[in-house]
């Protein structure tokens, strides 16, 4: 409720505008039933004076609640929709401050209905809030005193009615308990199991899982259609019940009246009114279980948005504060005692890391698979945040740099390349975007990618398709090293990206690498010793722990496992020689 009010404060005019136009048009409706009432006694004393002076002030009342109903309208939407634009953008840009720990906490496919589908509910929810939340109230109480102001003697007969109603509302909400909840839950489920199909379609396809696929989509799809059955089948039973209930109270009211209109012909003029007032009453009251479910739905999606964000930003976006300056890192790294497991993970992937590097230094990661060598480098590219231990660059505790900083300053390229849909040139501007076409074309060169760019007749203006399905790996890797060295990076780290490269193109970029990024501090984490050899320093990692630092002469004399390593890997390479 909080985030409500918080994020409402701005609009307060508007909202405002919105209370009064409800209770005008509230009020108008609570008032039409008397001047009916004085125009229907006008007609039985044969009074046309006041018959028109009433039906004068009917249809004055009908213009006002009109007027009143349009800018009521006008306004709650005005300021629910910009209400949810602004906690739309708020929630997205907390997201973005999330480091991946947190983002595989929530998951990314709940983010994404965190920040659609919930969305969406708070807008409903206070479009509703404004519309007939507000006016439920007034018609209740109003058409009540109103009701019982107009025929006294039937107050029993109103009394009764509500008390059935709510009787049977209790029953009905009864069975509702904790199915919105629920079907949140599944919907979240629903989701994650649609973009994890989607993402890797052709997994799915060529291990021909896509019945089983269908199959778990079909069962999810239709937990959520029977739930919502459920739901509308319950809310189906309101109306009828509603109306029964009505009935019977009129029916009631009319057979008591019955007996006293001939003696008095006063109480006919009386008894439109009241059934009026009874009808709102209903009305009010129907209003009231009807919106509760959007009440519901929009309270559960609040507190998931809330939850959201509550969540500490663990990354800082913006530049420094005080001078909005974005420095230029030495990419100078100390790493003391770094240890890291995984979020909702017992096991320490990275155990007591400690390495220094200084600015313009190469430093290579080799070890067997599942060793920790890529989360070493999603830590030191602040993708996760370490368990324990510190990352300085040049000096600064990692986590204290702020976004644009470590942006500007650093690129990294992972082990399976993503691209965007869009141009190439929309892709290797993301590092830098005001890159000259000269700036791509050295990337390019560079990365060893100019060749098949060329090949395009659009070069650089080829379009990438949604997740690069147009591009082969050896390409998409290219590009992404392109991306990555346009920037011209204080700090470069490449998780295995030159495994795609046949030996000639990797001995082409490894050139460049050495010859056009002298100050640029470089971490490569390679599986052939090959890449690596003339690395500053060479760590060799084994099941999260350093076994071996040295240069290759050293390791080559000292470490068991590197020697392991290298021999194999000559012994392939002589093999196919
Ligand atoms: N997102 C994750 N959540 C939980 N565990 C993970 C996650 N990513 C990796 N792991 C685990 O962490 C360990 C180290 O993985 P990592 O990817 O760092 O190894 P690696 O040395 O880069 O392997 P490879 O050479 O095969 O790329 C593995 O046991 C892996 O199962």
């Amino acid at each position: 409720m909080n985030l409500l009010l918080h994020y409402a404060r701005p609009y307060w005019k508007q909202i405002t505008c919105a209370v009064l136009a409800v209770v005008t048009m509230a009020t108008a409706t609570l008032l039409q039933p008397q001047f009916l009432k004085r125009m229907l006694s006008a007609i039985i004393a044969d009074n046309s004076q006041a018959v028109l002076h009433n039906g004068v002030w009917l249809l004055v009342l009908a213009v006002v609640g009109m007027i009143a109903g349009v800018s009521g309208t006008y306004f709650a939407s005005q300021v629910s929709q910009s209400f949810a634009a602004d906690l739309r953008r708020a929630e997205y840009e907390k997201i973005q401050s999330f480091s991946l720990t947190q983002i595989q906490k929530f998951s990314s496919a709940n983010l994404v209905i965190r920040l659609t589908n919930d969305i969406n509910q708070v807008q409903r929810f206070a479009m509703q809030l404004l519309q007939i939340i507000l006016r439920v109230p007034i018609l209740f109480v109003g058409g009540l005193v109103l009701a019982i102001w107009t025929m006294p003697s039937l107050w029993w007969v109103i009394v009764l009615m509500i008390i059935l109603i709510m009787l049977a509302t209790g029953r009905i909400f009864g069975k509702m308990g904790g199915l919105f909840g629920k079907f949140q839950h599944i919907l979240d489920k629903n989701n994650t199991l649609t973009q994890e199909s989607l993402s890797a379609v052709r997994v799915v396809k060529s291990f021909n899982q896509e019945k089983q696929e269908e199959d778990n989509f079909a069962a999810s799809t239709k937990e959520l259609t029977d739930l919502n059955q459920k739901i509308s089948y319950i809310f189906s039973l309101m109306l009828p019940v509603y109306m029964l209930i009505s009935y019977i109270a009129i029916a009631a009211a009319l057979l008591l009246v019955s007996q006293t209109i001939l003696k008095n012909p006063d109480e006919l003029a009386k008894i439109t009114p009241f059934i009026t007032y009874l009808n709102q009453i209903l009305f009010s009251l129907l209003m009231m279980g009807m919106v509760s479910n959007m009440v519901s739905r929009g309270l559960v999606s609040l507190k998931r948005i809330g939850a959201v964000m509550a969540e500490p930003s663990t990354i800082n976006i913006h530049a420094n504060a005080e001078t909005g300056a974005v420095k230029r890192l030495n990419g100078v790294i100390t790493v003391r005692n770094l240890s890291f497991a995984y979020p909702n993970d017992d096991k320490q992937v990275l155990r007591d890391i400690s390495f220094n590097l200084l600015a313009g230094q190469t430093l290579g990661i080799v070890g067997s698979t599942g060793s920790g060598k890529s989360t070493l480098a999603l830590l030191l590219a602040r993708l996760y945040q370490p368990s324990a231990g510190q990352i300085d660059i040049d000096g600064q505790d990692l986590q204290t740099i702020d976004q644009e900083t470590l942006h500007q300053n650093l690129s990294i390229v992972l082990q399976k390349p993503v691209l965007f849909s869009g141009t190439i040139e929309d892709n290797l501007k993301m590092g830098r975007p005001d890159a000259s076409l000269a700036d791509l074309e050295k990337a390019a060169d560079q990365a060893q990618a100019s060749e098949f760019i060329n090949q395009y007749p659009n070069r650089f203006g080829q379009e990438v398709s949604e997740r690069s399905s147009n591009l082969s790996g050896g390409q998409k890797q290219r590009l992404s090293l392109a991306r990555a060295l346009v920037k011209n990076p204080s700090l470069l780290i490449l998780d295995d990206s030159t495994s795609a490269l046949d030996a000639r193109s990797e001995k082409l970029v490894q050139e460049a690498l050495a010859k056009d990024f002298v100050a640029t501090t470089k971490v490569i984490i390679a599986e052939k010793i090959a890449s690596i050899i003339h690395a500053d320093q060479i760590l060799v990692i084994d099941q999260g722990q350093i076994v071996g630092a040295g240069t290759h002469q050293e390791l080559l004399e000292q470490s068991e496992i590197y020697q392991d390593i290298y021999q194999s890997q000559k012994a392939k390479e002589d093999n196919h020689g």
